[in-house]
């Protein structure tokens, strides 16, 4: 069932051989015989061959259509491709005119930059392109630029020079190391408040791929690079915060997570079993939890409204902000919003077994790190273990692929702002300290860390951190699900009534 509306164009058409009628509808909907399309969820692009028209689409092969089925089980979405054959040559101009109308009004991309990053994961990117995205947006008729990442921070130095004019969105077939490139090269220009609004895709092909899960995941849709393109494809778009780190002159952009103490040194220290595969990860985490380090430091913060009450109160008269004069760092670019630490209200002293900081729910397809994070809501969840005994930890460790890991009574979880981190020593041993993790990267390691001897952008020192609400774009998945399907909510019937109405002239 579902809504009927009077048809735009109404013909007969021949397919497979048997002369057929077809109609497209106001709302966008292609019927022939028991056949039923939506442009919008399910047509990706069409071709023209002679008197031929061949409809490019992407239909769910289980659970009922988008279109005029219900909605159960699971979402397989399968290229399909449905021909017709126009029997004049004024019904072909007609038919490819307002199907062509009909798919300009949904404001699609038309041009794409997109980043390969053959070295990323399980370095298949390059398949996953060939196989998933090239396919799906060549049926889509998107012009499309392919660069494929030839060395760490390459599609930064790309971002940084773009000719943003010449593109309707930059995708990245890639895990999250590329996208938060991307972001930084944007911002780091010196046109970056127009060159930020570029929106961003993700095709997930890394091996921390946070962001196209929390994407896709919130609207039901598993984190496949189908899926994802798809997404892209369909060009609905949200605002995604943007989390502005700074130490003095130096600045970083970050779109997913903060980790030090136990989160950072399980990632960046597990590096040396890289051997064993993703495996490394429960390996090295069994390790760390029972030889536990607690490091001391203090966290200052901005709470979100509704949770001032965590922590205690902080004092932090007469503290500033130092800005470190250098000639030759980064001097164009965006410098992060406004800072007053009087603003800073609340603190919690170490020692501290963990502090981690999320914009969007997934830290990883399989963490749910910050299961109340949203992607524009303007604050970083907070997660913060003081301390806690081991066998607890690991279950609670074990809690996170599914997020029941902030209910624990050992975590505190809640939203800020804007924060300070003051990181110290191990207790165990005040000669070391720890690695300050920002998207996958090591922004600082202190002093007897693994690979101390490594630069980084920022030293083991006092981090300012502080949010600024949707600053970018990323494509993301409609959340309008079964718009036309099961679901047949009179606002969203009307909403795309209208959009079909301005793009198409009712003769
Ligand atoms: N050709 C290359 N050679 C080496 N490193 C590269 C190359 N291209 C990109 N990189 C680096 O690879 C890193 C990982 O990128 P990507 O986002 O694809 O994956 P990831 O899931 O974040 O990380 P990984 O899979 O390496 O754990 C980025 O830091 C990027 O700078």
């Amino acid at each position: 069932m579902g809504h009927t509306a009077a048809p735009v164009l109404s013909d007969r058409v021949r397919v497979n051989g048997v002369i057929t009628p077809v109609t497209l509808t106001v709302e966008g909907k292609l019927r022939w015989r028991e056949n039923c399309l939506s442009i919008e969820k399910e047509v990706v692009g069409f071709s023209i061959e002679g008197f031929k028209i061949k409809i490019k689409a992407v239909k769910e092969n289980k659970g009922g259509g988008i279109c005029c089925g219900g909605n159960t089980g699971v979402t397989v979405r399968r290229r399909r491709c449905f021909k017709f054959e126009l029997l004049s040559e004024d019904s072909m101009r007609s038919w490819s005119q307002k199907i062509q109308e009909f798919i300009d009004s949904l404001g699609r991309p038309k041009r794409l930059f997109v980043f390969v990053n053959p070295y990323g994961g399980k370095r298949s990117a390059s398949k996953i392109f060939i196989d998933s995205v090239k396919p799906l947006l060549d049926d889509a008729n998107i012009d499309y630029t392919v660069q494929e990442t030839k060395y760490q921070l390459h599609a930064k130095e790309v971002a940084k020079s773009l000719d943003i004019l010449r593109y309707d969105g930059v995708v990245c077939v890639s895990g999250d190391g590329i996208l938060v490139e991307v972001v930084n090269g944007l911002l780091e220009r010196e046109d970056w408040d127009s060159a930020i609004k570029m929106p961003l895709g993700v095709v997930p092909a890394g091996t921390g791929n946070g962001m196209a899960k929390s994407l896709l995941d919130a609207v039901g849709l598993s984190c496949t690079a189908s899926n994802a393109t798809l997404a892209i494809i369909r060009g609905h778009k949200q605002s995604l915060d943007v989390a502005t780190i700074s130490q003095g002159q130096y600045r970083f952009f970050s779109v997913l997570c903060l980790a030090w103490g136990l989160i950072s040194d399980i990632d960046i220290e597990s590096e040396k079993y890289r051997w064993m595969g993703s495996a490394r990860i429960d390996y090295y985490a069994i390790q760390r939890i029972f030889r536990l380090r607690r490091y001391n430091g203090c966290i200052k913060f901005v709470a979100a409204p509704g949770y001032e009450t965590f922590g205690e109160p902080a004092d932090v008269e007469g503290e500033s902000i130092s800005e470190v004069k250098s000639s030759f760092l980064q001097h164009k670019g965006y410098r992060g919003p406004a800072f007053h630490m009087k603003d800073f209200n609340r603190k919690i002293e170490g020692p501290f077994v963990s502090i981690w900081l999320h914009n969007v729910p997934w830290g990883g397809e399989d963490a749910l790190a910050a299961p109340d994070a949203k992607f524009s809501d303007g604050f970083l969840d907070l997660v913060v273990i003081k301390d806690c005994p081991k066998l607890a930890l690991l279950s609670l460790m074990t809690e996170i692929n599914k997020g029941g890991h902030v209910r624990s009574p050992h975590v505190l979880y809640l939203k800020v702002k804007a924060f300070v981190l003051e990181p110290g020593t191990r207790l165990d041993d005040p000669s070391k300290e720890g690695i300050i993790d920002v998207d996958g990267e090591v922004l600082a390691r202190g002093k007897g860390t693994y690979k101390s001897n490594h630069k980084t952008l920022m030293t083991y020192d006092k981090l300012h951190i502080k949010v600024d609400q949707g600053l970018a774009t990323v494509f993301s998945p409609s959340t309008e699900k079964f718009l036309f399907g099961s679901c047949n909510k009179k606002s969203c019937i009307k909403k795309y009534e209208n959009q079909m109405r301005k793009a198409i002239t009712l003769k």
